[in-house]
């Protein structure tokens, strides 16, 4: 799921956890936020290491807030304006998000278990089998000929896979179908999947967690109005708590007010720091958090952007500040620009990517919604942009549904498998 590449995962578990696994640590945090934060993560009561006059002025470039006390207030009493919400009735991910974060003990041991990973793979194909009908009928009762060939050219044109990736997939099937030979249509099928995870494969890498000497790894999350990305976030920080690591995250959305309620939720399920500012800079928030998960010693600092369209300049100039200025607080930071994408809407997706990556050199892309959509051939086409482009901008999650398990890491042939197999 993640790289973890600090010093402290070393030793008592492996850098790269096998995601197959239920014998790690029990997470400090994440096991029981129920029963409150850890004095290690206790809940910022937002200002009690920090000065809200200060994280709020209109800099211009910069705004450095005093340097945050090492510890986190131990008894976190929301402090007046605080945008710490008080565990709200509601969950973050809606009403209808079956599970919960606050998930117990025994579901978090259990969570990457071979029997999870195979209710993953389940999900995943049901998320996909909109998208790999169409593909998928095309083999039934075919034979190899022409005609064969140019349904697939339509069905991935519809999958939104784009003309030139389909292009590149159907003359690498012809040449591995003429190769091995293949004699009925289901071989073809199972010849694609080979394609199609050939051809996806560049876009599958680990997140690196610490990759950065001793500061935490510090992610910065872009993407259009409700996309997903601060659901992705609380996604996120429980895989992260699940692994032991120290999150903290920035609510750098400063207008609106659910969308820091919401982050806020998911902090204090987590049982993690939240950094929040109503109104004021982004900036300024972003900056507060580096320098805070930095004297706090945490692992990842997440910063939550508010959804804007390309098209608005000035909100995408607001974002590249956001990024000069975590760069003021810690140089090598951000260390991950994360575009997050709504797989539904297909090659307008992969206009976000363009656009996004022209502003702010994208480092990775995480994929929502690919459950209910016939458009997640989008990643073929993402593929092609990466490879033309040469970008090395991963698809490091997808997301099948609301659920938390419904955010897993992209791995090609999985993806591949599930569409068509
Ligand atoms: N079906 C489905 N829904 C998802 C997925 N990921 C997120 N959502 C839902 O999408 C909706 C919007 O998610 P948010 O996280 O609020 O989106 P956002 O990008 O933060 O929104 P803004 O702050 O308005 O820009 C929520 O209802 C999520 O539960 C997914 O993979 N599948």
């Amino acid at each position: 799921m993640f790289r973890f590449l600090k010093q402290k995962f070393f030793g008592a578990r492996d850098a790269t956890p096998p995601a197959d696994t239920d014998s790690r640590p029990e997470p400090a945090g994440a096991a029981t936020p129920a029963a409150g934060p850890s004095a290690a993560d206790a809940v910022d009561p937002l200002g009690a290491d920090r000065t809200p006059s200060a994280a709020s002025q209109p800099a211009a470039d910069v705004a450095p807030a005093p340097a945050p006390a090492p510890a986190p207030a131990p008894a976190p009493a929301p402090a007046a304006g605080a945008a710490q919400p008080a565990a709200p009735a509601t969950d973050p991910a809606g009403p209808n998000h079956p599970p919960s974060p606050s998930a117990g003990p025994s579901e978090a041991k259990t969570h990457d278990s071979a029997a999870t990973r195979q209710g993953w793979l389940g999900r995943l194909a049901a998320g996909l089998r909109k998208t790999g009908q169409s593909l998928t009928s095309v083999f039934v009762g075919a034979r190899i000929d022409d005609a064969l060939y140019e349904e697939l050219e339509t069905a991935l044109l519809l999958a939104d896979a784009g003309t030139q990736a389909t292009a590149h997939l159907l003359q690498d099937l012809r040449r591995r179908v003429k190769a091995e030979r293949a004699g009925d249509a289901q071989q073809v099928r199972a010849l694609l999947i080979d394609v199609l995870a050939d051809w996806l494969r560049p876009l599958q890498k680990p997140l690196a967690v610490g990759a950065h000497g001793d500061g935490p790894s510090v992610w910065m999350v872009a993407g259009v109005n409700g996309a997903g990305k601060t659901t992705t976030i609380g996604k996120l920080t429980w895989h992260l708590a699940q692994h032991g690591a120290t999150v903290l995250l920035a609510a750098a959305d400063t207008f609106r007010a659910a969308a820091r309620e919401q982050l806020g939720v998911w902090a204090q399920r987590n049982g993690v720091d939240i950094v929040s500012q109503e109104g004021g800079d982004p900036a300024a928030v972003a900056f507060d958090a580096v320098s805070a998960g930095r004297a706090r010693g945490k692992d990842v600092v997440i910063v939550d952007t508010a959804g804007r369209l390309p098209t608005q300049l000035h909100l995408m100039e607001e974002l590249r500040k956001i990024k000069r200025v975590v760069q003021k607080a810690d140089p090598s930071a951000p260390h991950e620009v994360l575009l997050v994408i709504d797989g539904n809407t297909g090659q307008n997706a992969l206009a976000q990517v363009k656009a996004f990556d022209a502003a702010l050199q994208l480092t990775g892309l995480i994929v929502t919604k690919l459950d209910g959509t016939a458009k997640g051939g989008v990643l073929a086409a993402i593929a092609m942009w990466a490879r033309e482009n040469h970008r090395d901008v991963p698809v490091y999650f997808i997301g099948v549904g609301e659920k938390l398990e419904d955010l897993q890491p992209f791995d090609a042939r999985e993806f591949a498998t599930a569409l068509l197999g």
